[in-house]
């Protein structure tokens, strides 16, 4: 048995990029649900975490789309719209797995914890936006939502232009000790959504939310570590990690050790905002402590890559 932090990718809730409605996303979480599952099922304490990108950038238009019609109505500040995410995301996956476990005779309870994530006031990520966020758009329609919006918009690895906002990294999770004591009392856990809504601590030790969205493969290898998990899993749409990805020479990586990732990385061989977070995640797991392994891989080989059959696993 050991104790896993599960951090699911945008397959695993919007299956089909131009499919947002509620519906789809229920439907997605219930084809999770069943590899999430396998794993408890195996006996695994299971921690689980998640993206948020499309959906934040979808709460934002949206509220800005309602503000567009009527100027009294406000447009929704960035942390409250990943707050939403949270619940709204959180509730689908408490849904969808709580009745996967019924149906396997599984007697669990499972909760999505609002979760914030404290980032520095001075990090870089302020001052050089990088995170893609809500849907996909021509170059010509992002051309037009730059110039009417002042959006910060990039191509995202191939698939299309998104906005793009700030993504400090994340230092402390403010909600750990609870997460932990759910856990610890047999209980699944879903928290960091989205990365956790990041909040810097001010001087009189309050919080106040910042207008960012953190990367979750790295709030959930911070969530890892402070949870001292044995393993990190990172789940998203390929099998294994490649280098060489997309070219004729592809070659897809069983295992890597820390130094052949960072050479890796220094070659380019991780598209930024897709693969290289989960590669920077899984290295840093990796080297956090003697032992600790981390495995990227697709949610329908979770179960065979645990046992070291399939995909990437990242190890000192
Ligand atoms: N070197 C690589 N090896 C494998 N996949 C890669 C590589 N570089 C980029 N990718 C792409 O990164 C994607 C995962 O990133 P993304 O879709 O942003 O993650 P998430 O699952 O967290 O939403 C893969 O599906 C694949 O298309
Ligand atoms: N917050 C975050 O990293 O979301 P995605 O994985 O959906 O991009």
């Amino acid at each position: 048995m050991a104790r896993i932090v599960v951090a699911l990718g945008g397959n695993a809730l919007q299956a089909n990029p131009k499919d947002i409605s509620a519906e789809a996303q229920l439907e997605t979480c219930h084809a999770t649900s069943k590899a999430i599952v396998d794993l408890i099922e195996d006996g695994h304490e299971v921690i689980i975490a998640h993206g948020n990108g499309p959906q934040v950038g979808q709460i934002v238009a949206t509220y800005e789309a309602a503000n567009s019609i009527d100027e009294a109505k406000p447009v929704m500040p960035f942390p409250e719209c990943g707050a939403m995410s949270q619940g709204y995301i959180g509730y689908h996956l408490q849904q969808a797995i709580r009745q996967e476990m019924r149906i396997r005779g599984l007697n669990k309870q499972i909760a999505a914890v609002v979760t914030q994530v404290v980032v520095d006031k001075d990090d870089p990520g302020f001052k050089n936006p990088t995170k893609p966020v809500g849907s996909f758009f021509t170059e010509e329609q992002a051309k037009k939502l730059i110039a009417e919006k002042g959006y910060v918009m990039k191509e995202d690895a191939g698939r299309g232009w998104r906005r793009v906002v700030a993504s400090p990294m994340p230092k402390a999770v403010v909600e750990e000790g609870i997460v932990r004591t759910l856990v610890e009392a047999g209980h699944v856990v879903i928290t960091v959504g989205g990365g956790g809504v990041p909040v810097i601590e001010k001087e009189d030790g309050s919080l106040e939310g910042v207008p960012a969205v953190i990367d979750k493969d790295l709030a959930s290898e911070k969530i890892a570590e402070l949870l001292d998990a044995d393993e990190l899993v990172i789940l998203t749409a390929v099998e294994q990690v490649a280098i060489n990805f997309n070219k004729p020479d592809q070659k897809n990586l069983l295992t890597m050790t820390v130094e052949e990732a960072e050479s890796y990385m220094k070659e380019g061989h991780f598209a930024p905002g897709s693969m290289l977070p989960k590669v920077k995640a899984a290295v840093m797991f990796a080297q956090s402590k003697k032992g600790r392994k981390a495995v990227i891989t697709s949610l329908e080989k979770a179960r065979e890559a645990l046992k070291g059959k399939t995909g990437t696993v990242v190890t000192m």
